[in-house]
């Protein structure tokens, strides 16, 4: 025997119902062919129908009379399946057959309105007529396509206490009854859901999962060899596919992990109601209406070896927390007797408890709607030690989660809490409680309610790794850098995620005149377009609260402008778990004190500020500073040139040129600031040297940097960039001396940074063809660390130092570490 259970939404209309008629006969032809087994089918009533009948019941004991109109809704449901899929000649039988059973429930209803009273027994009577109805005009679909079918009232067959609303079964008189039925009708038996009856006949219903509760008690009376649940879902999901796009289907999974996964709130199946099965060792599948070709989900005792450590994520959204604590209850026993008796006496589902070993407090987890009524409870009940003061006020947390990772892969397993607890936290997901069973196959967090969504997300990215890790990135700036990144973000991408796991998504950009937010990505072939036609105007403000409001896991703001206003926003990015990557050297050349701010913020809250590409474009130089001090060395001295656009000018000037031609090249070429005057005016290699010298552990400001200054004072003075160029071409004679005069020695013109005995100093030098720094090409950086460990000869570092590709390629490695860190 298989025992099949369609519920609510699978015979919701006339087309679902014609797929299920579909799918029991596929049934029965695999059976008809194996002829070894038979199916019989429980049925829930059509969707909707049963929170109809309450609120039936309700407004005629209230003597709301307009419930005939709701009555009259549910009678033409079931008539259109009748109209729809029997056919004519036969439907008059039928219509007669339904219309009899709406008018017993009208009867009812009447005495119901009459009286003015709703008893828990005949609350039940009148849900009953949900699976009644459904049934029976299932049967007659059936049977009409000429297969020997029977309608069974499960009334005849589950025999229950009197406790209406939730009976309790009598199996040994049920599972005789059951027996005795399915020997004597050995056709196609259609059962009723949900509902039983009394010894005295009386109908009842089983509670919450009622139908399931049917097929399990059918299924284990007759030892079935499956049950199948046939729902709206493709079985049981590693989480809850709403608020976790990634979740996907668990083909397998053990009795022990659906009850875990099911009490913190996965709804697909009510495992309690499915224990007559599971004690039997009977497995449940469960299976989608919509898509029958789909494997779904078997329960049973073990589960398929898999490749995660954990099973599911389950969360409860809404739970509030109670907090008994005291100086009183240490070493004093029975204080969670009394505690968790009165909980009881008071019928308080409790949901997860937490004691701390030091035994000075207790909390535990309820439904927030009782929070109050709990309160007053242990009011009362404690008021005596409330009074004397060994138990301290009790208090209640609201606007909180809990969110539970469910699987016998944790078994004796270590690190996994380790995971768990790391991810929350380099997220800034704050742990208000946790609890772990000893099965140790369910560790609970409790958590405030507005991060639910990003701990479910980070915990499935992190706990289900053969998917990619998502980085979600947000730009600002789509200048020469920011629009470079973001290309070769768009060509790597596939690798990212093939080999490195790695999904870096674009989820917001901006620059001065329009931002474009999509929490789902922006995609990167056509950004520009988009950003164009779908940005709004911009508002730096309002792009930043955004990313916060988003609240999405392992969110990096990207900062590709020189601007500096922005670097304001830095702080309370970091200070919201959001990692800051960026070019822009103004957060660490101002003062000192705002630099080692950055730093501790983002220690603190476990989040990346990275910004590799302040010196040197895309070389490893602040890596290399930061490792060679954190594994003990010291600096001594540091001597570079750090402008890649100063180099290329002197390495490409020539007398009888123009200088300002050969600027405009560098610009072209992507090597100058925004503002060429940066480079030119000594400041860009001022802020590097400091950022150098700061990450090397001096605590420089910048005042301590001496600047011998290059440009004439008009140049500097010049209002506007143009007018920058046209006062760089009236004073090129100035350039070209500087160039003869270096020349005639055999010397070339260098700008170089020193750092040497807590002073740092910048200028023009030249240097003759001795000097290490008098072979460079092109616009190379050099840099020579002498340290306590690179003393007789230094650590130098040489290369392209500036270039939109070599800063881009930068800059996105510091994003793909963060993502490596993040995992
Ligand atoms: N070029 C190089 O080799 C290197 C550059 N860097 C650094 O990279 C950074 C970017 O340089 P680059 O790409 O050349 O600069 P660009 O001038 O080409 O681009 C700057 C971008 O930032 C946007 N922007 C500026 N201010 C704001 C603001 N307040 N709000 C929103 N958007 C803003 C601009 O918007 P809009 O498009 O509307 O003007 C533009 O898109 C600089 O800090 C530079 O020092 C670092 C290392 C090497
Ligand atoms: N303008 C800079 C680029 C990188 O910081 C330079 O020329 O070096
Ligand atoms: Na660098």
């Amino acid at each position: 025997m298989q025992v099949l259970k369609f519920g609510g939404t699978s015979i919701g209309s006339v087309e679902s119902i014609k797929q299920v008629i579909q799918i029991i006969d596929n049934y029965r032809r695999n059976d008809e062919a194996k002829n070894d087994d038979r199916i019989t089918v429980v049925f829930s009533a059509m969707g909707g129908v049963t929170n109809q009948l309450i609120e039936i019941g309700r407004m005629a004991m209230s003597g709301e009379t307009d419930y005939m109109e709701l009555v009259r809704r549910i009678e033409d449901r079931h008539f259109n399946v009748v109209k729809s899929l029997i056919p004519v000649k036969e439907q008059s039988k039928v219509f007669a057959h339904v219309r009899g059973i709406i008018n017993e429930l009208e009867d009812l209803l009447r005495g119901v309105s009459l009286i003015r009273e709703l008893s828990p027994r005949t609350h039940d009577l009148i849900t009953s007529f949900g699976e009644r109805l459904s049934t029976t005009v299932i049967t007659e679909c059936i049977k009409s396509r000429g297969i020997p079918a029977q309608f069974c009232d499960a009334r005849q067959l589950i025999k229950t206490d009197a406790q209406f609303g939730h009976a309790e079964v009598n199996y040994q008189l049920t599972n005789q009854l059951i027996k005795d039925h399915f020997d004597k009708n050995t056709d196609l038996q259609l059962v009723t859901g949900f509902i039983g009856s009394t010894v005295k006949n009386e109908t009842t219903t089983l509670g919450r999962g009622g139908s399931d509760y049917t097929a399990s008690i059918i299924g284990a009376a007759l030892n079935a060899t499956f049950i199948d649940i046939w729902t709206d879902v493709d079985g049981m999901m590693t989480a809850d596919p709403r608020k976790v796009p990634n979740a996907f289907n668990i083909p397998t999974i053990t009795y022990a992990e659906a009850m875990e996964l099911s009490h913190f709130g996965a709804k697909v199946i009510y495992p309690p109601s499915l224990q007559p099965a599971f004690a039997r060792n009977i497995p449940i599948r469960v299976l989608n209406t919509f898509n029958a070709s789909h494997k779904g989900t078997t329960v049973s005792r073990t589960a398929e070896r898999r490749q995660y450590t954990i099973t599911g994520i389950s969360s409860i959204d809404d739970i509030a927390l109670v907090n008994v604590q005291g100086s009183g209850m240490i070493g004093v026993a029975g204080v969670s007797a009394k505690l968790f008796g009165v909980l009881a006496a008071h019928k308080i589902s409790v949901i997860l408890i937490s004691q701390a070993s030091s035994e000075h407090s207790i909390c535990f987890a309820i439904d927030p709607r009782g929070a109050e009524h709990v309160k007053s409870i242990l009011d009362a009940e404690f008021a005596a030690e409330i009074e004397h003061g060994h138990i301290d006020n009790i208090i209640i947390e609201r606007d909180l989660s809990v969110i539970a990772t469910v699987g016998e892969g944790m078994k004796k397993s270590s690190g996994i809490a380790g995971k768990l607890f790391s991810v929350l936290g380099k997220n800034g997901v704050n742990i208000v409680a946790v609890a772990q069973g000893s099965s140790e196959i369910n560790i609970s967090v409790v958590i405030n309610k507005n991060n639910l969504s990003k701990a479910l997300n980070a915990l499935h990215n992190i706990f289900f790794q053969s998917e990619a890790r998502v980085l979600n990135l947000f730009l600002v700036g789509t200048g020469l850098i920011g629009r470079t990144l973001l290309k070769q973000i768009f060509d790597q991408s596939e690798f990212l995620r093939e080999e490195k796991l790695l999904k870096v998504c674009v989820v917001g950009m901006t620059n001065t005149k329009k931002m474009l937010l999509n929490p789902k990505g922006i995609s990167l072939n056509d950004w520009r377009e988009r950003l164009l036609t779908e940005g709004v105007t911009t508002s730096l403000p309002a792009f930043v609260d955004k990313i916060k409001d988003y609240n999405l896991p392992n969110s990096v703001f990207i900062d590709c402008t020189s601007d500096k206003d922005i670097v304001q926003f830095y702080e309370s990015l970091l200070d919201a778990n959001i990692s800051v990557v960026t070019p822009n050297k103004v957060a660490n050349s101002g003062p000192y004190s705002e630099y080692r701010r950055l730093q501790r913020t983002a220690l603190n809250r476990g989040v990346k500020f990275l910004y590799e590409t302040n010196v040197g474009a895309g070389l490893p130089i602040i890596n290399t500073v930061q490792g060679l001090l954190t594994s003990g060395d010291r600096f001594l001295k540091i001597e570079a040139i750090l402008s890649g656009t100063l180099s290329f000018i002197f390495n490409t000037f020539r007398p009888g040129s123009s200088f300002a031609d050969v600027v405009r090249e560098a610009k072209e070429k992507g090597y100058t600031e925004p503002d060429p005057r940066d480079d030119l005016s000594g400041q860009d290699v001022a802020r590097k040297i400091l950022i150098l010298a700061r990450e090397a552990g001096f605590p420089l400001e910048p005042e301590d940097i001496t600047i011998t200054n290059l440009l004439p004072d008009s140049c500097l003075a010049a209002p506007t960039v143009p007018a920058f160029f046209d006062e760089l071409e009236r004073n090129n004679a100035y350039f070209e001396k500087l160039l003869t005069d270096a020349e005639a020695n055999g010397e070339k013109l260098r700008f170089v940074a020193s750092f040497e005995n807590n002073k740092a100093s910048i200028g023009l030098k030249t240097v003759g063809v001795d000097h290490p720094f008098y072979q460079l090409t092109g616009a190379d950086n050099i840099v020579s660390f002498s340290t306590e460990r690179y003393k007789d000869r230094p650590l130098v570092i040489k290369g392209p130092g500036a270039g939109a590709e070599v800063t881009a390629s930068g800059v996105f490695a510091d994003v793909v570490s963060i993502g490596s860190y993040l995992a």
